[in-house]
């Protein structure tokens, strides 16, 4: 059984003014977007690019759909998980409430893309972001926008971490 309390605790620590340019600590490591422990997931390592936050990423073989493109869900996860980042700078944490993709291009295995995430508003509990992901040769290949709803720490607490309680 997970130690949620001391989970919790450093997730907190998590939500503060981290420097330009600094990489961003992972949410957990089991974490499917950025988790070092979780060998299903993508690994991203974010870092805080002024107002907003960054990554480069290459997608492999776990993260196929069609031969040889990323599956649709593996970038959507990708750009989900990089906002989550971004809760950092805003300091509260937050849960996707509403996320759109447009694909504007097949995102492919192997290669590094670059992606880039922002807070386009804030409205009440209501947070408005956005990211692109966007290919070696400048092209765009996805963009997206989000809703994030603020939540207390208490939100996580309350279900547990299932891939920690086992
Ligand atoms: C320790 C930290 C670790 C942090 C760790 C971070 C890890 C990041 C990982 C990536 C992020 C995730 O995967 S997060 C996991 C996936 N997401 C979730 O599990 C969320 C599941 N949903 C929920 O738990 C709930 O729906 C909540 C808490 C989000 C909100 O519930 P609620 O309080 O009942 O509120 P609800 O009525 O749903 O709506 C909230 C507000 O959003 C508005 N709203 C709803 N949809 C839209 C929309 N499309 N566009 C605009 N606004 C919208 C509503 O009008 C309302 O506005 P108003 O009336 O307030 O004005």
């Amino acid at each position: 059984m997970a130690d949620m309390p001391a989970l919790l605790a450093t997730w907190e620590q998590k939500f503060r003014p981290h420097p330009d340019g600094a990489e961003l600590p992972a949410h957990h490591d089991h974490c499917l977007g950025c988790g070092p422990d979780n060998p299903h997931g993508h690994r991203l390592q974010a870092r805080r690019q002024g107002d907003g936050v960054a990554a480069s990423h290459a997608f492999d073989e776990r993260h196929v759909g069609a031969p040889g493109i990323v599956h649709g869900g593996a970038v959507a996860t990708v750009i989900d998980d990089l906002y989550g980042f971004l809760l950092y700078l805003v300091g509260t944490p937050a849960v996707t409430r509403q996320l759109t993709v447009d694909y504007l291009a097949p995102a492919l295995i192997g290669a590094t893309y670059h992606l880039e995430a922002s807070v386009t508003g804030r409205e009440g509990r209501k947070l408005f972001v956005a990211a692109t992901l966007t290919a070696p040769d400048g092209r765009s290949v996805a963009t997206s926008t989000a809703v994030f709803v603020t939540v207390g720490v208490d939100h996580f607490g309350r279900r547990g971490v299932p891939s920690l309680d086992a």
